[in-house]
Order: C-alpha cells, then sequence, then structure tokens
C-alpha cells in the first residue's frame, strides 16, 4: 500500500512542505503568548500595540496555510484512492473466468467501496496526520528545549508510555477490523442476492423470512463494527489517560520552577502551549499507529487482490484458425467428489457444423467451458490446430470462439450498444448480425429502433429478444467459431429453427451446438452428432446413422418425438 501513498511525489511533498509550515506557525503561538504575560507582567504598554499588529497578521498566515493545507491533502487523497481503486478493478476485469469466479461479486463490491475507504481513513489520512505530529512534536519539542530543559526532559520522559497502547492492541484491533470487512463483504451479497431474486421473494410469498433473514445479517454486521469500534475505544481511552499523566508532570515542575524564581510567568505559559503541542501529538500518534496497524490486514486483502495473477496473458497469441479442434482424452471434474467428464476425445473439422446432445447434467455445457478455458485443471489436451488451448492467450482465444449462451447480460445501454459492446463496427455489419439474430421484427415495433434502451439487465426485453441480442452480439464479432449453449431455449419454434438453420447455413463457420430440441430437421444438417451420457461420450455420428444404430439417440429422440 506505500507505493500508493508515495506515487503521487509532487503532491505528497507539497503536502510535507505546508503541514512543516503551520506546524512551525502553530508553535509559534506559544512565543507570542510569553510575550504578552511578560508584558503584561512587566506593565510595558507601548510593546502591547506591536504585539497585537503580530497578532492579527499570525491569525490571517495560520487561516491562510491552513486553507492551503487542507486543500492539499484532498488533492492528494483524490490521486492516491484514483490510483488505487483503478488498479483494483484493472485486476478483477482482466481476471480469467475461472479465477474470478472463486469469490462471489459482492465481495469484490464491497472491496472497491468499502474497503478502500477504510484504507483511506485508517492508512492514507492516518499517515498524513502522522507526519503532521512527528512535525509539530519535533518543533516543539526544540522550543521547549530553548525555554527550559527541565520541563523538556520530563515531558519526554513521560510522553512515550501513550506509544505502548498500540502495540498492546494491534493484532486484536486488527482481527476484529478484518472481520467487519468481511462481514461488510457477506452484507454486500446478502442484499444484492436479495435485490437480484425480488421477483421470486414477491411471488413465492417469502418476505417475512427474507425481512428474517435481512435482520439477522444487520444485527450481524453491526455487532462486529461495534466491536472493532470497542477495542478501538478501549485503545484510545488507555492512551488519553497516560496523556493526562503525561500533560501534569510538566505542568507541576513548572510550576515548581516558576515559584523557586527560575523560570519567568510567560515563559511558564508558553511552555503549558508548548506541552499541548508535544503532548497532543504523541496522543494522537499512538491513538494514529493503532489504526494504521489495525489497518493492516485490510491493506493485504486489497494488495492480495490486486497482486494476484490474473493470467490474462499467459499463452502466446494466434491469429487465425486453419483446420482442426481436437479434444483429446480429457476428464474433469469441478471438485474432488464427482468426475463430470470422463476421458472424452473427438475432433471438429474447420467449416463443420457439431450438435451435442444428452441429458440434462451429463456435461453438454462443461465441454464448452473448458474449450474456452474457464478451466483448465482437466486431463488431457484439447488443441486448436495442434496447439494445446492452454499455450494460447485468452484475449486470442476469444477472437476466434464466440459463446451464445441463454443467460445473457445486459448492459443499461441501446440496443444497438448491446449488440456492439463497445467493439469498432460499421453499421452495415450491426444490421446484417441484427437482420440474421430475427431481431429485425422488434425493432419494427419500437419506435427509436436499435437506439432504444434494453433496461436495467434488459428488463424492457423478453427472455427471446434476449436471446436474439446474444446470437447478434456473436454474429457481429465474426469469430471463425461459434458455440451455442441452449442458445434457443426460449424463442418460438420457428424462431428457433430460422436461427439455427441460418448459423448452418454460413459457410466455413465452425460450429458446435448444444441442443435439446431434437428437430430431424436440424439435426440431420449437421455433419456430426456427440450424445454424452454422464460425462462420456457414447455415440457419436450423423443423423441418419445414430438413427439406423437404434441405440441411445434413437430412444431419446423417440421420446420427443412423441411427446
Ligand atoms: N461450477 C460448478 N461446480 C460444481 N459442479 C458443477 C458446476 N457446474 C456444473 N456442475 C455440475 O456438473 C454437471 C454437468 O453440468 P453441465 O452444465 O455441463 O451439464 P449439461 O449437460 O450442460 O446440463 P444442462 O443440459 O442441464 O444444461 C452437473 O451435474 C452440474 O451439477
Amino acid at each position: 500500500m506505500k507505493k500508493y501513498f508515495l506515487k503521487s511525489k509532487t503532491l505528497l511533498a507539497l503536502n510535507f512542505i505546508f503541514i512543516t509550515m503551520c506546524s512551525a506557525s502553530s508553535v509559534i503561538l506559544a512565543f507570542i503568548l510569553r510575550q504578552i504575560t511578560d508584558i503584561s507582567y512587566g506593565g510595558e504598554i507601548d510593546r502591547l500595540k506591536s504585539v497585537l499588529y503580530l497578532m492579527a497578521g499570525y491569525s490571517v498566515l495560520m487561516g491562510i496555510l491552513g486553507f492551503i493545507k487542507r486543500i492539499l491533502r484532498r488533492l492528494f487523497i483524490k490521486n492516491t484512492m484514483y490510483n488505487l481503486k483503478k488498479d483494483i478493478f484493472n485486476n478483477l476485469i482482466s481476471r480469467k473466468i475461472s479465477s474470478f469466479s472463486l469469490e462471489n461479486s459482492a465481495n469484490y463490491i464491497s472491496a472497491i467501496n468499502n474497503d478502500t475507504g477504510i484504507v483511506e481513513q485508517e492508512y492514507f489520512l492516518s499517515l498524513l496526520d502522522s507526519f503532521d505530529y512527528v512535525i509539530t512534536f519535533i518543533i516543539a519539542t526544540f522550543a521547549i528545549f530553548k525555554l527550559n530543559t527541565y520541563v523538556a526532559i520530563a515531558i519526554l520522559l513521560s510522553g512515550f508510555i501513550p506509544m505502548l497502547v498500540p502495540t498492546i492492541f494491534q493484532k486484536e484491533l486488527g482481527k476484529r477490523k478484518k472481520e467487519y470487512s468481511d462481514g461488510i463483504g457477506s452484507f454486500t451479497t446478502k442484499i444484492k442476492d436479495i435485490f437480484t431474486g425480488f421477483e421470486v421473494i414477491k411471488s413465492f410469498n417469502i418476505e417475512e423470512k427474507i425481512k428474517e433473514d435481512f435482520q439477522h445479517s444487520n444485527e450481524s454486521l453491526e455487532t462486529k463494527k461495534y466491536r472493532s469500534g470497542f477495542f478501538e475505544s478501549i485503545a484510545n481511552t488507555i492512551s488519553e489517560f497516560f496523556g493526562f499523566v503525561v500533560f501534569f508532570v510538566p505542568l507541576g515542575l513548572g510550576t515548581y520552577l516558576t515559584l523557586n524564581g527560575q523560570f519567568t510567568a510567560g515563559g511558564m505559559v508558553a511552555s503549558v502551549q508548548l506541552t499541548n503541542y508535544i503532548v497532543n501529538p504523541v496522543l494522537n500518534f499512538s491513538y494514529i499507529l493503532t489504526k494504521i496497524k489495525g489497518a493492516k490486514p485490510i491493506n493485504e486483502k486489497l494488495c492480495n487482490m490486486i497482486n494476484e495473477s490474473n493470467g490474462e496473458e499467459e499463452g502466446a497469441s494466434k491469429e487465425e484458425f486453419r483446420e482442426l479442434i481436437q479434444f483429446e482424452n480429457i476428464s474433469f471434474s469441478y471438485n474432488e467428489e464427482r468426475k463430470i467428464l470422463d476421458n472424452i476425445s473427438f475432433s471438429i473439422n474447420k467449416g463443420e457444423k457439431i450438435a451435442i446432445v444428452g441429458k440434462s447434467g451429463s456435461g453438454k455445457s462443461t465441454l464448452l467451458k473448458l474449450l474456452l478455458r474457464y478451466y483448465e485443471n482437466y486431463d488431457g489436451e484439447i488443441k486448436l490446430d495442434d496447439k494445446s488451448i492452454k499455450d494460447i492467450s485468452l484475449t486470442s482465444l476469444y477472437k476466434l470462439i464466440s459463446i451464445i449462451q441463454q443467460n445473457v447480460f445486459m448492459f443499461d445501454d441501446s440496443i444497438k450498444a448491446n449488440v456492439a459492446l463497445y467493439g469498432d463496427y460499421t453499421d452495415e455489419e450491426i444490421d446484417n448480425a441484427i437482420r440474421n439474430s430475427g431481431l429485425e421484427e422488434l425493432l419494427k415495433n419500437l419506435p427509436m429502433g436499435k437506439d432504444s434502451s434494453v433496461g436495467e439487465n434488459g428488463s424492457n426485453l423478453s427472455g427471446g429478444e434476449k436471446q436474439r441480442i446474444s446470437i447478434a452480439r456473436a454474429l457481429v464479432k465474426n469469430t471463425p467459431i461459434i458455440l451455442l449453449d441452449e442458445a434457443t431455449g426460449s424463442l418460438d419454434s420457428k424462431t428457433a429453427y430460422e436461427i439455427e438453420n441460418s448459423l448452418l447455413g454460413i459457410e466455413g463457420l465452425t460450429s458446435i451446438v448444444i441442443t435439446h430440441k431434437l428437430s430431424e430437421e436440424l439435426l440431420s444438417k449437421y455433419d456430426k452428432i456427440l450424445v454424452l451420457d454422464k460425462g462420456q461420450i457414447i455415440e457419436m455420428g450423423s443423423f441418419d446413422e445414430l438413427i439406423d444404430e437404434e441405440g441411445y439417440f434413437y430412444s431419446l429422440f423417440n421420446v420427443e418425438k412423441a411427446a
């Protein structure tokens, strides 16, 4: 985290300069007080006027310096927080899908919103404050030595006790802060789930249960916050107590010296003022040290997030797909419990159209996910033209392969933007994709056509319309390989047929299509049908071959036909 503190060097240096100027100016106040007191004790009325002018000038100077110091502090924090959030976000957005999905996305939201807020308050601002305190302490110490050596030594000796407090409480406080930060993560996850599932909650009448659930999380988070604050309060109270002790030691000694005639009344007043500038920084410094040390686990959490390798640039680039996709003896499990794919081998020539069929849960989608490198911990090898996909960078892999899925995420933007996905396409390319995905009918009924908004996550569109947008996205990308995962599931039979049929008609396009609709007309157009059961390919061949075999596919097909 230090790296971010030191990044805006010029602003940091300016902050240090103005902090030093403000601290030095504050200490001067003690000497003005000494002068005023001595004038009043000495009855020197003619010197009063010049001291009054001095005080007026001093007030104006302090006002100006204080203002500049505050603005510089805000500018510094603005730059530092911008850099920190940018790095966290950049790492998250460039992660591989497999590594991103390891955590709930609400935890990422919480890290960017809440954890950075904690780091801003407890680390960056505290570091600036600690510099302020150290400088004030040094200048005031120097000044009090000038006034009286005994008083100075007494303050310094007793002044370091409160500094021990943070060391005692650091570990416990850090633990509780981390607990609180993790709590915010779970709380954000809960709220996100509730609002995402709003319709289900309403239609299944489970509001009361959800309210109870929410209150439970709410209470648990507030308790964690209280516990973290409670420990902080104990640490602060102990620091404060020692602060008073420290304050009274030199005060007593100063009075004693004044009574013995070894100190002037003005010197006494000045030393009381200077004691403030020594005791308060020591007190605040110990308090701030507690905060800085307490923020350590959160700093580490964010640094780990930033430094985690996202693997994005692993692998070489591959510009084109020339001839073959090969799955060689692929076995895979999401976890130790169950094998999802079991020794799968097949190949697809460029331009071929492959259909994958099989019962729900047989591993069809998983097969496509492996081709997209969502997971890499499989046995066997998947190759694109003799090159293992693990050796191809994700950026170039996704320039060669696009996927159309059943669940489509929509950005709250126009239809056009959702099709182009911020890519650089001509209007003609976008219009072609819109036509081939069957979106034209929808656009005719919208006054703003393709510039109409789709709403939050496509709330203005039907399930089928969202699927057509997803198909248009893949078409406009114009990759040589397209994967369809149940992509026409929510379309009416006619539209589904038309879209699948038009994809099958694209010359040279290699497509792998997972389908549940066993339509003879469509399936007979595929070069090959893969039949999956319990993670294994149990049959493979053209539609006619599989029907002639009268095996598993034949019975699946007949069940569907009878339905
Ligand atoms: N992320 C995951 N973690 C653990 N298990 C998973 C995960 N994703 C899928 N599975 C399991 O792997 C098995 C195969 O899932 P997959 O989605 O590949 O099946 P499918 O044949 O595409 O099913 P469907 O036709 O219902 O979409 C299922 O039993 C599923 O529960």
